[in-house]
């Protein structure tokens, strides 16, 4: 079985909001749709679910069209972020109303909805909750009782729109793993909408990163965070210093910087830009070397020191307090990047188009890194 989704296109008015989306998911995946607000995240959700639908674009399930079927026939289990579980019916009521609703065909009878309930009560770890009122429960409680409902109804797919959204940050750790522990016995299908990477790299088997009604790089969470595909990508995910580089032979090279840790990489030679996150940079005292610190300052566990070479080029990088002790300002360093992604191209443009050297120096000149 597989969820097969090919050139998605969604247009409001003059703006279009899905651009081309094509995905395949296989049963039982847990997938994480990531990105900015406004990346059309919830949009493609909505289209799954049935409660939109797309301009263009197919959308098939098992091989059968899904765009000719109405969201109650596709038996979508669906769980947002503002719970909206019946506040005058208890929680037991609550997991049963998508049973109770159906068909005189196809409910089940009164014993068999109760026997449902309480397995799904006991297998979502809420059987204490089952006589309360939504009212008597906390955020994260209404969320295991919506997920609780969506699941009743036996869903093909679940799909989650950002729910642990609106509950703060410790309730939402404990949740993820709660949902990842369900997912894994449960096996169901699982859309996931959010827009905190923590969130996908934790929960997700795959994460699809979205950007302006395009996927940009669909990958397991470790690929994508050491393998960013994309300059967008890469800024997402933190590696937010860019620098101008040479290629030369496959090697990343730029003066005062220690790159050799560094693999080569096959691309052509000429100006590149390398994106690193600033705790993969390493500043090594160095009477000789170009850099000198002109900025220390503590944030508990970490110093976030800034390096100048003088030329108007500024990083940022973030070091383990311990491991920083010898540091002090005014000190010459040696950058060394321990990992780091290059794209051709120059340091602004977004566009992988190779960059003529004097973009390059021009950056360097504006205090741009
Ligand atoms: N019914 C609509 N009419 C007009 N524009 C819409 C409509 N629904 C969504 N949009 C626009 O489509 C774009 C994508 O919105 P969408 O809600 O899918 O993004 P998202 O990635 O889920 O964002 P968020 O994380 O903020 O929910 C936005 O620019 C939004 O304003």
């Amino acid at each position: 079985m597989t969820l097969s989704l090919s050139h998605i296109t969604r247009r409001f008015g003059k703006t279009e909001v899905l651009r081309g989306i094509d995905l395949e998911i296989d049963k039982g995946e847990l997938i994480a749709l990531l990105g900015p607000s406004g990346s059309g995240k919830t949009s493609l959700l909505r289209i799954i679910a049935g409660l939109d639908w797309p301009d263009a674009g197919t959308l098939a399930f098992d091989g059968q069209d899904w765009l000719s079927r109405s969201a109650a026939e596709r038996k979508i289990g669906l769980v947002f972020q503002h719970y909206a579980l019946f506040p005058h019916m208890k929680v037991r009521d609550n997991i049963a109303f998508g049973l109770n609703v159906l068909p005189r065909a196809e409910r089940p009878g009164k014993g068999a909805v109760a026997e449902t309930v309480d397995r799904l009560l006991s297998f979502l770890q809420i059987a204490p909750l089952g006589d309360r009122y939504p009212a008597e429960l906390s955020g994260g409680q209404r969320q295991r009782v919506a997920l609780g409902r969506a699941m009743a109804i036996q869903p093909r797919v679940l799909l989650l729109d950002e729910p642990f959204g609106a509950l703060d940050a410790q309730v939402r750790r404990d949740l993820r793993r709660w949902l990842r522990g369900v997912h894994d016995s449960a096996g169901i299908t699982t859309i996931f909408v959010t827009h905190d990477q923590e969130e996908a790299f934790e929960l997700a088997d795959r994460v699809v990163v979205m950007n302006e009604g395009r996927i940009e790089q669909t990958g397991r969470p470790d690929q994508i965070y050491d393998h960013p595909a994309t300059p967008f990508v890469a800024r997402f995910l933190g590696l937010n210093v860019e620098l101008p580089v040479t290629l030369n032979a496959g090697r990343i090279e730029a003066h005062g910087l220690d790159l050799s840790a560094l693999p080569r990489r096959a691309m052509p030679d000429g100006p590149a830009t390398l994106f690193l996150r600033p705790a993969d940079i390493l500043p090594l005292p160095d009477p000789n070397a170009p850099f000198r610190l002109t900025e220390i300052a503590s944030t508990g566990a970490l110093l976030r020191i800034v390096a100048e070479d003088g030329t108007g080029c500024r990083i940022e990088a973030e070091v383990p307090r311990r491991a920083g002790t010898r540091l002090e300002t005014g000190m010459n360093v040696l950058l060394r990047a321990e990992a780091g992604q290059v794209f051709p191209g120059s340091a602004q443009g977004r566009a992988t188009a190779p960059a003529a050297a004097s973009d390059i120096t021009h950056a360097l000149k504006e205090n741009r890194p």
